[in-house]
């Protein structure tokens, strides 16, 4: 099923059938607000896209084009800096998952993710740390922020806002291309939903490595607001096997998670993605962005119209990375996987007795 680096499964094109489609579309947010008809089309589009691909290119966002330099350029000055100005703010200080990991770190599907990354979340007072309250009071809390780059904070603060007020307007674009009323998750973003903003770099492949910078994986909640350098490296899933998303001016990728994918009984598709590392001599810079739901809500399974939910696909559970519906354990189940050094340091508790002690855990990105 998966198909070697940078090229497509190998069958053969077959008479008559719809050629492989090589890139994903491009959808232009302000038909949103073009007037009824263009409204009602562009919903349909955008509906039959994030069913069939899960993933598409957005125009017409809003956010400015000054806004996503600067991130960039200081998302790149952050990675430029010693090793040790990096490792000062290093996750493992964080109980609430925050901060910086190195290349190597994480683990998808066994082999080790060639990637390294900051991890920023709302920036919110800790909540008192007790071990009898809901273990997700405890991701509530600061970000880490280095001393050597005091300009990054503000920035990225005001960059992570913009992208969840574009994560919200495209959910509820979602909720009303599918017969619901456009509020219809509010209730489980409101008053703050979970943000996640991620910073990273993927070195260039070095003499005998492998080529994973991220394995093939889903994303887990609303919507992925994802934001590219220059450089390609980003593949997505199709019935025809991998196909490139590389980098375009001016656009972002969005693409659906598994919370939209589970309430919609499976019409909307949460995707399998993965990032092969650029060629030696190179690096990309990425910044995603995850829109989730409260970390105490519930997801809600919406009732589709009839003629949609005909054609929503239902669910597949893994029993590798079984769902659930209240999204605080969706979301500490992936933070203790991916951490276990934070998981051990600063909730053993929540551990299996046997991942307590001895050698680490391998940590798994998804
Ligand atoms: O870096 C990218 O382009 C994608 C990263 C990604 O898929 C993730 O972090 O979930
Ligand atoms: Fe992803």
């Amino acid at each position: 099923m998966v198909a070697a680096a940078g090229r497509s499964s190998g069958r053969e094109p077959v008479m008559g059938i719809i050629p492989p489609k090589q890139t994903l579309p491009t959808l232009d947010l302000a038909r949103l607000d073009a007037g009824p008809s263009e409204r009602q089309a562009f919903l349909e589009e955008l509906r039959e896209t994030a069913r069939e691909l899960g993933f598409f290119y957005l125009t017409g966002h809003g956010i400015s084009p000054s806004l996503i330099n600067e991130v960039l350029t200081l998302s790149r000055r952050f990675f430029d800096l010693p090793e040790a100005d990096k490792l000062s703010i290093e996750m493992v200080n964080s109980p609430h998952f925050r901060g910086y990991n190195r290349a190597g770190l994480e683990h998808t599907r066994g082999l080790p993710d060639w990637r390294e990354q900051i991890d920023i979340g709302a920036e919110r007072e800790a909540l008192p740390f007790d071990r009898s309250a809901p273990p997700w009071t405890r991701l509530q809390g600061p970000n880490q922020w280095p001393a050597a780059l005091p300009g990054l904070k503000a920035p990225l603060l005001r960059y992570q806002a913009e992208a969840t007020a574009l994560g919200i307007r495209v959910t509820r674009a979602f909720a009303a291309s599918l017969g619901q009323p456009d509020d219809v998750f509010e209730p489980i973003y409101t008053p703050a939903p979970n943000q996640l903003l991620k910073i990273i770099r993927y070195p260039g492949r070095a003499e005998g490595e492998g080529d994973q910078g991220v394995g093939a994986h889903k994303d887990s909640g609303f919507v992925t607001v994802l934001l590219q350098d220059t450089e390609p490296g980003l593949q997505v899933e199709t019935g025809q096997g991998w196909i490139d998303a590389p980098p375009v001016p001016g656009t972002f990728i969005i693409n659906v998670g598994e919370l939209l994918e589970m309430a919609t009984g499976g019409y909307l598709r949460a995707n399998q993605h993965r990032v092969v590392s650029p060629p030696a001599g190179k690096d990309r810079l990425s910044v995603a962005f995850f829109l989730g739901a409260r970390m105490d809500s519930t997801v809600p399974l919406l009732t589709l119209p009839p003629e949609l939910a005909a054609r929503a696909r239902g669910l597949t559970q893994d029993p590798l990375n079984p769902l659930f519906q209240e999204v605080a354990k969706n979301f500490l189940k992936s933070r203790l996987r991916s951490h276990p050094d934070v998981a051990r340091r600063h909730h053993w508790d929540l551990l299996d007795p046997k991942d307590r002690q001895g050698d680490l855990p391998k940590a798994s990105a998804y």
